[in-house]
């Protein structure tokens, strides 16, 4: 008898497959010594992570830049164009041609993740605002006639151009609504398993069942870090795992489909904790990375003698905006055009700041040195 569920036979017009029914939450697993150690791990590097963003003097940008790389990197899993710089030159509102159309997926996506992050500080993870969060996400993008906001009422499938040649068929439409009960009743689970345990099923629960018609991977990865927050694993919500998942994609969809296809529950387990520890490790380095960069061009403004105050306020916003463009500096830094341009040209003497248009108007400087250590 599988733990994870069951297949079974369907007739669609004269289609026969098979559809995969989940058990409801918690699966039976076996806590080996491989997971207990890649538990081990992960609940360090957390803890760590946890630390750090303790003694950072201003957590909130760091968080900024993090949500804007896990939206890019979670849209692109599935195939989104748009990128990292797209987002920071959408959001900085420069005019370039070159941005691509994807790119409203992506600030869809911040929307639904502050949105969502707001949303749990008054209330509890819920299906509605799992709905709600769908509905951010696929507004006015590709997938808005896909029923933003609302669980199938019909079968889907995945990979495959017909249900006959699909990769997986997730359980028939009548059986969601029964599955989505008992996923958020387990959001809630007060048994002693730990919470990555808990995560790890949730979102492979999440996909077995794909509730929606599309979008399904987006909400799923977004609920982990939601769950997390809820649980207060981390006190701010630092960790987010699509880069994990997108440079190890196919073992990801490899991990998830033997869930179902062999009841292979804990070599996905396995992935996933291995994917906290590793990027748990990853955000505490690049966060002391930032922490060193701060203070080195924080010193480098201090040396600008009387424009040191303005050059403090210009650098403390690059930390939230790291492209800019004159007219925003004359308003960041409440300085007239000569003003603001002299500024910049110092930091730009300082190594900060660099020109990336070539051009001789509208031109746009980046915070180079911050925007790599989030590539
Ligand atoms: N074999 C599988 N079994 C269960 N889930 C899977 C499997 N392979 C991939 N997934 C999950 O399904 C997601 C993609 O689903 P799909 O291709 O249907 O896109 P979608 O539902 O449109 O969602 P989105 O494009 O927003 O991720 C993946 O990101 C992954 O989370």
């Amino acid at each position: 008898m599988n733990r994870s569920g069951r297949y079974i036979a369907q007739l669609q017009g004269d289609a026969e497959y098979k559809a995969f029914v989940p058990n409801p939450l918690p699966f039976e697993i076996r806590l080996d010594g491989v997971l207990q150690t890649l538990l081990s791990k992960a609940d360090l590097a957390l803890g760590r992570l946890d630390g750090i963003s303790e003694v950072l003097p201003d957590v909130d940008f760091f968080i900024f830049m993090y949500t804007r790389k896990e939206a890019t990197l979670s849209s692109q899993v599935e195939g989104t164009q748009a990128t990292f710089s797209d987002v920071l030159k959408a959001e900085a509102r420069i005019e370039d041609a070159e941005i691509h159309k994807d790119v409203d997926e992506i600030l869809n996506y911040i929307k639904a993740l502050n949105y969502g992050l707001k949303k749990m500080e008054e209330i509890p993870l819920s299906l509605r605002l799992i709905r709600e969060i769908h509905a951010t996400l696929l507004k006015g993008v590709r997938g808005e006639s896909r029923c933003p906001g609302e669980f199938r009422r019909s079968q889907n499938w995945l990979g495959g151009v017909t249900i006959r040649t699909a990769r997986f068929v997730p359980a028939p439409a009548h059986e969601v609504m029964a599955l989505l009960g008992n996923l958020e009743k387990f959001f809630h689970d007060v048994t002693a398993l730990p919470i990555l345990i808990k995560i790890g099923m949730i979102h492979a629960q999440f996909e077995n069942i794909h509730p929606f018609l599309d979008g399904n991977g987006r909400v799923g990865r977004l609920l982990i870090t939601f769950y997390l927050c809820q649980q207060g694993v981390l006190k701010k919500p630092l960790l987010y795992l699509s880069e994990f998942f997108k440079s190890h994609r196919q073992e990801y969809y490899d991990r998830l489909d033997a869930v179902h296809e062999k009841d292979d529950i804990e070599s996905w387990l396995n992935f996933f904790v291995e994917g906290v520890a590793i990027t748990a490790d990853k955000a505490v380095e690049t966060t002391r990375k930032i922490l060193q960069l701060r203070e080195r061009d924080l010193h480098r403004v201090m040396g600008l003698g009387k424009s040191s105050a303005k050059g403090k306020i210009l650098l403390d916003f690059l930390y939230k905006a790291p492209l800019i463009q004159i007219k925003t500096v004359e308003r960041v830094a409440g300085l007239k055009n000569p003003n603001a341009l002299a500024l910049v040209a110092k930091l730009a003497r300082l190594g900060i700041l660099k020109e990336i248009t070539g051009q001789k108007r509208n031109r746009v400087f980046s915070y180079k040195d911050y925007i790599d250590l989030f590539k």
